[in-house]
C-alpha cells in the first residue's frame, strides 16, 4: 500500500499537469493577443479612412490592455480547485481561460462559479465535497491544502489524496515584505460578502485591526470592475487612502489582480493642482472639519461681494463718476439673487455695474459742461442737456467696454465683487481674524484656524478649498485643457513603452520607438485613461469611491468625497475604535447620514487575521478603557511570543530593535513612537520605506500598516499626546503581526499592566 509520502507525490504531479496545461493556455493566449496587436499596428499604415484607423486603434488599445492583463496574472495563476457533489471538479485562478473548445478550463475567481470556493463552511458545504488550495513557486506546484466537507461521500481514490495544513494559517505565518499583497487564494467567507456586495448604493466595512478590511475593499475594487466593466471603466473608480506610505504600501494588490484602471489618492490629493501633506494641530483640526465650516466660507464669499462706504466713486480719465449707494446695494442684491456661483454672478454684476457707471459718467460730463457753459457764458451752450437719458443700449455698451479698459474701474469692481479662486479665498480668510471673527457662527472656535498668511496647505485645508470651488465656481477650463494635453502626451508614450515592454515588439523591430507608437495611438479624443482624467478633473464624477481608514474624514472630508461620487456608489472601510483625529467619526450615522440619510449598510468583519492573540489580549485592555461599547476582534491563531515591557529610553532601543530584528529574521520591524519621540527616533532609523528592514514612524503614519515585529516607544506620551490618545495606543499595539515590545520610561500605563516585564 503507498505510504503517505507517495500520496502526496501522487497529488502534486497530478495537479502539476494541470497547472502546466494552464500555463500553456496562458501562453498561448498571450501569443493570440500579441499577434492581434501586432496585426491591429501593422495593418495599413497611415492609409485608410480615419474611421479604420480609429477602429484600429481601439482594437489595439484592447489587445495591449488584455495582454497587460495576462501578464500580471503569471504568479500563482491557478490557486483552488473544488469538487463537488455532481462530481464536477472546477479549477479557480487569478483570470478565466478557456480551452479550444470553449469549454472553461479555469474559472476567474470573481465569477459566480467560483463562488463555493470561497463559501463553503463545514455547516453549509454549498455542494462542495472537497475545497483544495494550490501553492505555487513560479509555475511549479509545491504544496496542497485541502478541506473536506464531506468525507463519507468522497471515493477511496480522493480520500488518499487528502493532503495539507490550512492554507489559511500558512498565508497568515509568511514574513511581512513591507507590501500588502492579495489574499484572493484564502479569502474567507465574511470577506466574500463584502467583496461580492452589490455595486448600488453604500456599504460600510467596519471591523476591528487586522481584520482584512482594506483587502476585502481592494478585492472588492477588482470585483466590482470585472463585473460591472463598462460603466467603471468609463467613469472610474477612486481609492481613497490616508497617506501617500499607506498607497504605495497597497499599491501593488489591484495589479495583481489584474486591475490598473484604479486611481489612488490621499485626501490631500484630491484637488487638482493641490497635494497637501502637512497636518493641522488637533484644535485647528477639529474646527477645520466640523460641519460649520460650509457656512463659513459661504459667508467667506459673500463677505467678498462687498458695497462701498457711501456712493461709489471711481475717478478716472478726468471725471468723477459716481453711482449712489443704494444703487451698488440693488445691483448686488440682483446678482446674488440668481444664484449662480460667484465668479459666475460676478459676469452679471460687472455688466450692470459699468452701466450704471456709463450713466454716471454722462451726468459726470453734463455737469462739466454745465460748469464750463457758466463760467463761459456761452450761448451755443444753453438750453436743456440731458445726455444719460440720451443713453441707448447700444451707446452703453460702447461706454461699459471702454470703461472696462480703465484701470480705476477694473479696481473699484474688484474691490466690491473681485474674480476669486479657492486659493486665494480660503487663504485670505484663514489669515485675517477679523474676517473669520465676521464670518464664523456664535460658539465656533474661530481663533483656532489662524495662521501666517502663505503658510502651506494643510489635508484639512483640501475640502474647504473644494467648498469654495462650489461656491466660486472655478473657472477651469483653460487649465484643464492644458493640463490635459501634456498629460495625454505623457501617458501615451508611458503605454507605448508599456506594451512595447510586455510585446517583445520592440526586440523584433516592428516599432522601435515609444513615441512613434504612441503617435499611433493617440486617442482620437483627449488620450487619457478614465483614471487619468478623473484624477486631473475636480467635478468628475466617478463609479464608484472606496475610502480606507474613514473613520479619520471629518464632516467637511465627507462633503467633498460625495460630490466626486452623485451615484453614492461607495464602499467606507474603518474601524470606529481606531479613529485618531480629532475631527473624526464618532459612529458611522454620524458621518454618512447628512449624505445618505440612512441609505447604508453595514457588514462586519470580526476575525483578527494580523494580530496573535497573545498581542490582542493586551490591545483588548486598551480597547475597553477608551471605547467600553466596542467588542475587539477575535484572533485567529496564538504566536506563543508573549508581548513584553522594556524598561528604558530611547538609548535601550537599537538593542532592543536588533533583538527583535534578529527575532523575525527577513521580517520587517517597526518603530511607533509618540510625537514627542518620533524625532529622536527616526533620526535613529531614518528609512521611511517600507521595504526597509526597520522604519520608524508616529501612530498617523502607521494606520492601515503591519510589521512583523512592532515596538512600542513611550506608551505614556501616545496616551497623553491627543484627545484620541488611548485610540492611538490601540492602533499602534496591533500593527505586529508576531511580536511586540513596549519600550517605557517612566511608569507603564495602567492599561498595559498585561504585558509580560523585563
Ligand atoms: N483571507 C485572508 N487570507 C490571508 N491573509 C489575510 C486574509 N484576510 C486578511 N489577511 C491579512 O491580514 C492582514 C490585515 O489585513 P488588512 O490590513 O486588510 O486589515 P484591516 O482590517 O484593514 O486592518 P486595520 O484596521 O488595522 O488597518 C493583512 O496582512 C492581510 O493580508
Amino acid at each position: 500500500m503507498a505510504n503517505r509520502q507517495d500520496v502526496r507525490a501522487e497529488a502534486l504531479d497530478s495537479e502539476q499537469r494541470t497547472v502546466s496545461a494552464l500555463y500553456a493556455r496562458l501562453d498561448l493566449a498571450r501569443a493570440r493577443a500579441e499577434a492581434a496587436l501586432r496585426a491591429a499596428h501593422g495593418s495599413g499604415g497611415e492609409l485608410g479612412t480615419r474611421q479604420a484607423r480609429v477602429e484600429r486603434e481601439v482594437t489595439a488599445a484592447e489587445q495591449a490592455r488584455r495582454l497587460a492583463r495576462l501578464h500580471a496574472v503569471e504568479r500563482g495563476l491557478c490557486f483552488g480547485r473544488t469538487d463537488d457533489t455532481s462530481g464536477r471538479t472546477t479549477y479557480v485562478g487569478r483570470i478565466g481561460l478557456r480551452d479550444d473548445e470553449h469549454e472553461s478550463v479555469l474559472v476567474d475567481w470573481r465569477a459566480p462559479a467560483a463562488r463555493p470556493f470561497y463559501v463553503a463552511t463545514a455547516g453549509a458545504p454549498d455542494g462542495l465535497l472537497r475545497r483544495r488550495h494550490l501553492h505555487l513557486k513560479e509555475r511549479r506546484v509545491i504544496a496542497l491544502d485541502d478541506e473536506v466537507f464531506d468525507l463519507d461521500r468522497m471515493d477511496e481514490g480522493d480520500r488518499r489524496t487528502l493532503v495539507g495544513e490550512a492554507a489559511l494559517l500558512a498565508a497568515l505565518r509568511r514574513g511581512r515584505t513591507g507590501r500588502m499583497g492579495d489574499v484572493v487564494a484564502t479569502i474567507q467567507t465574511e470577506q466574500d460578502r463584502v467583496i461580492r456586495s452589490s455595486l448600488q448604493g453604500a456599504l460600510v466595512v467596519q471591523g476591528g485591526p487586522g481584520t482584512g478590511k482594506t483587502v476585502a475593499a481592494l478585492h472588492r475594487a477588482a470585483f466590482l470592475l470585472y463585473t460591472h466593466r463598462d460603466t467603471l471603466e468609463r467613469r472610474g473608480v477612486l481609492v481613497i487612502g490616508p497617506n501617500a506610505m499607506f498607497l504605495r504600501y497597497i499599491g501593488h494588490v489591484l495589479p495583481a489582480l489584474g486591475e490598473t484602471q484604479v486611481v489612488m489618492a490621499t485626501l490631500g490629493e484630491l484637488f487638482p493642482g493641490v497635494r497637501a501633506t502637512a497636518v493641522d494641530g488637533p484644535r485647528a483640526a477639529q474646527v477645520k472639519g466640523d460641519a460649520r465650516m460650509a457656512d463659513v466660507v459661504a459667508a467667506a464669499v459673500r463677505e467678498r461681494q462687498r458695497l462701498p462706504e457711501g456712493d461709489l466713486l471711481v475717478a478716472a480719465d478726468g471725471l468723477t463718476m459716481r453711482v449712489p449707494h443704494e444703487v451698488c446695494a440693488r445691483l448686488r442684491e440682483r446678482a446674488r439673487a440668481v444664484r449662480l456661483p460667484h465668479n459666475m454672478a460676478r459676469k452679471l454684476f460687472v455688466t450692470e455695474l459699468l452701466k450704471d457707471l456709463a450713466r454716471a459718467e454722462a451726468r459726470a460730463v453734463e455737469e462739466s459742461l454745465r460748469l464750463a457753459e457758466l463760467e463761459l457764458e456761452d450761448p451755443e451752450l444753453a438750453g436743456p442737456l440731458d445726455l444719460e437719458d440720451d443713453l441707448d443700449e447700444v451707446d452703453l455698451e460702447l461706454a461699459s467696454r471702454r470703461l472696462w479698459s480703465l484701470e480705476p474701474v477694473r479696481r473699484a469692481v474688484d474691490e466690491l465683487w473681485p474674480e476669486l479662486t479657492p486659493q486665494r479665498l480660503v487663504g485670505e480668510l484663514l489669515s485675517s481674524p477679523a474676517t473669520l471673527r465676521a464670518v464664523a457662527p456664535d460658539g465656533l472656535d474661530w481663533a483656532a484656524l489662524v495662521r501666517p498668511a502663505g503658510a502651506p496647505w494643510t489635508v484639512g485645508d483640501v475640502p474647504l478649498l473644494d467648498e469654495a470651488a462650489e461656491l466660486l465656481g472655478e473657472d477651469d477650463s483653460a487649465r484643464r485643457a492644458a493640463a490635459r494635453e501634456s498629460e495625454a502626451e505623457e501617458e501615451q508614450e508611458r503605454y507605448a513603452r508599456e506594451v512595447l515592454v510586455t510585446t517583445g515588439l520592440q526586440e523584433e523591430g516592428v516599432f522601435q520607438r515609444a513615441d512613434v507608437l504612441a503617435e499611433r495611438h493617440a486617442d482620437p479624443g483627449d488620450g487619457l485613461s478614465t483614471a487619468e482624467r478623473a484624477a486631473a478633473d475636480r467635478t468628475w464624477a466617478y463609479g464608484h469611491v472606496i475610502v480606507d481608514e474613514a473613520q479619520e474624514l471629518s464632516a467637511m472630508a465627507w462633503r467633498m468625497v460625495m460630490r466626486r461620487v452623485p451615484a453614492k456608489s461607495l464602499t467606507v472601510v474603518g474601524d470606529i475604535a481606531q479613529t485618531g483625529s480629532a475631527a473624526g467619526a464618532r459612529s458611522w450615522a454620524q458621518v454618512l447620514d447628512p449624505h445618505l440619510a440612512g441609505r447604508w449598510r453595514e457588514e462586519r468583519l470580526l476575525v483578527n487575521y494580523r494580530t496573535p492573540a497573545e498581542i490582542m489580549r493586551v490591545a483588548a485592555d486598551v480597547l475597553r478603557a477608551v471605547a467600553p461599547g466596542q467588542e475587539p476582534p477575535e484572533s485567529v491563531r496564538e504566536e506563543g511570543t508573549p508581548p513584553r515591557a522594556v524598561r528604558g529610553g530611547v538609548e535601550r532601543l537599537p538593542d532592543l530593535v536588533a533583538e527583535e530584528s534578529a527575532a523575525v529574521a527577513d521580517g520587517r520591524v517597526g518603530v511607533i513612537a509618540s510625537g514627542a519621540r518620533h524625532r529622536q527616533v527616526a533620526a535613529l532609523f531614518p528609512a521611511d520605506d517600507l521595504e526597509a528592514p526597520v522604519v520608524a514612524l508616529t501612530v498617523t503614519q502607521a494606520k492601515g500598516l503591519e510589521f512583523d515585529a512592532v515596538v512600542v516607544v513611550d506608551p505614556a506620551g501616545i496616551l497623553a499626546g491627543s484627545p484620541m490618545g488611548g485610540q492611538d495606543l490601540y492602533v499602534a499595539i496591533t500593527r505586529a503581526t508576531r511580536r511586540l515590545a513596549v519600550l517605557h520610561d517612566g511608569d507603564l500605563p495602567q492599561v498595559l499592566s498585561a504585558l509580560a516585564r523585563e
